[in-house]
């Protein structure tokens, strides 16, 4: 376990066609640390397109920069040796958008549990290896018996994310990079998520860089926020600060852009609360209750 993950003048280019130079510029000089310790949440904001996917990319290894490099523990993730590889792909966890992706449709999701137990010698026995999933499964709010022997499309989108988080539970990574893990899951199952989220920060001392287009969910998770535009990162400082007192004109803009409830406006149409469906993402048997929505 390392204690600083380090992207230090991180430069990605992809050839396109159309543009005068021939490339585009995604990430633009990018520079900042994540420390393990004191565990912290950083989120990274902005809009389509500003290259918050790419440096996810890069952190976690899947695109090697063009110029620059990331640093884990201070060597370049690039030219780990076995033994430093292995370390690092256990220590910084990703979780993604769409976790449906990453699950075999042909196999129960117990498999990626026990994948994991397996690949990090979690267990010496299989008693052992099930009693780490059921407590992983219980840490992110699921029942394990409402979960295991299904198959990935018996799943909501919000659970397949928790079993996500169930696995990062279970292997206890000094980072995580979360790259807009909560873009297509409902408000009650997003706040969920977010909560795991700061639980794992708080009870597992996990640091998190979390990816995202949406300003509230930065104002939930509280922390620190880097904002990004064009492939640079224009300001970063603790969440109160730059939400409130933004120093940068592109940040200025981005709040700007949030809609504004206009007390003027009447409502021209009513909805009787009792004929609202309640949706849980939750299967019969599942006791979690329902909170409030945070957006
Ligand atoms: N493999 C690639 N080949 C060519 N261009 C790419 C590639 N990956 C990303 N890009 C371009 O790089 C820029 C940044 O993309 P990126 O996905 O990092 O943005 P983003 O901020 O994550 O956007 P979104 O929020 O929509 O996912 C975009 O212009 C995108 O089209």
């Amino acid at each position: 376990m390392k204690s600083e993950l380090e992207l230090r003048g991180v430069q990605q280019r992809f050839h396109a066609r159309g543009v005068a130079e021939g490339y585009i510029t995604a990430v633009d000089d990018v520079s900042f640390s994540l420390a393990a310790s004191p565990p912290q949440i950083v989120s990274l904001v902005g809009q389509s397109g500003s290259g918050k996917s790419t440096i996810a990319r890069n952190v976690l290894g899947l695109q090697k920069p063009t110029a620059g490099s990331v640093l884990y523990g201070g060597k370049d993730i690039f030219k780990l040796n076995r033994a430093e590889y292995d370390e690092y792909r256990r220590d910084v966890q990703p979780v993604f958008q769409d976790p449906y992706a990453i699950f075999n449709p042909f196999y129960r999701v117990d498999r990626a549990l026990w994948k994991a137990v397996k690949k990090f010698k979690l267990a010496d026995t299989r008693a052992k290896g099930l009693e780490l999933i059921e407590e992983s499964l219980r840490a992110v709010r699921l029942e394990p018996e409402n979960v295991l022997g299904r198959y990935p499309h018996q799943l909501s989108g919000g659970q397949r994310q928790r079993i996500m988080l169930a696995r990062v539970h279970m292997l206890r990574p000094s980072f995580i990079i979360a790259d807009e893990p909560v873009s297509m899951l409902d408000a009650q199952v997003r706040k969920h998520f977010l909560d795991i989220l700061l639980d794992f920060q708080r009870q597992h001392g996990m640091t998190t860089l979390f990816i995202t287009h949406d300003l509230s969910t930065v104002y939930y998770l509280g922390g620190e926020v880097m904002v990004i535009t064009k492939g640079q990162i224009v300001e970063r400082g603790p969440v109160s600060t730059v939400m409130h007192d933004p120093s940068h004109p592109y940040t200025k803009l981005l709040l700007d852009s949030i809609p504004q409830p206009d007390p003027d406006l009447r409502w021209t149409s009513r909805i009787a609360v009792d004929e609202l469906e309640h949706v849980d993402d939750s299967t019969p048997g599942d006791t979690t209750k329902p909170e409030a929505p945070i957006i």
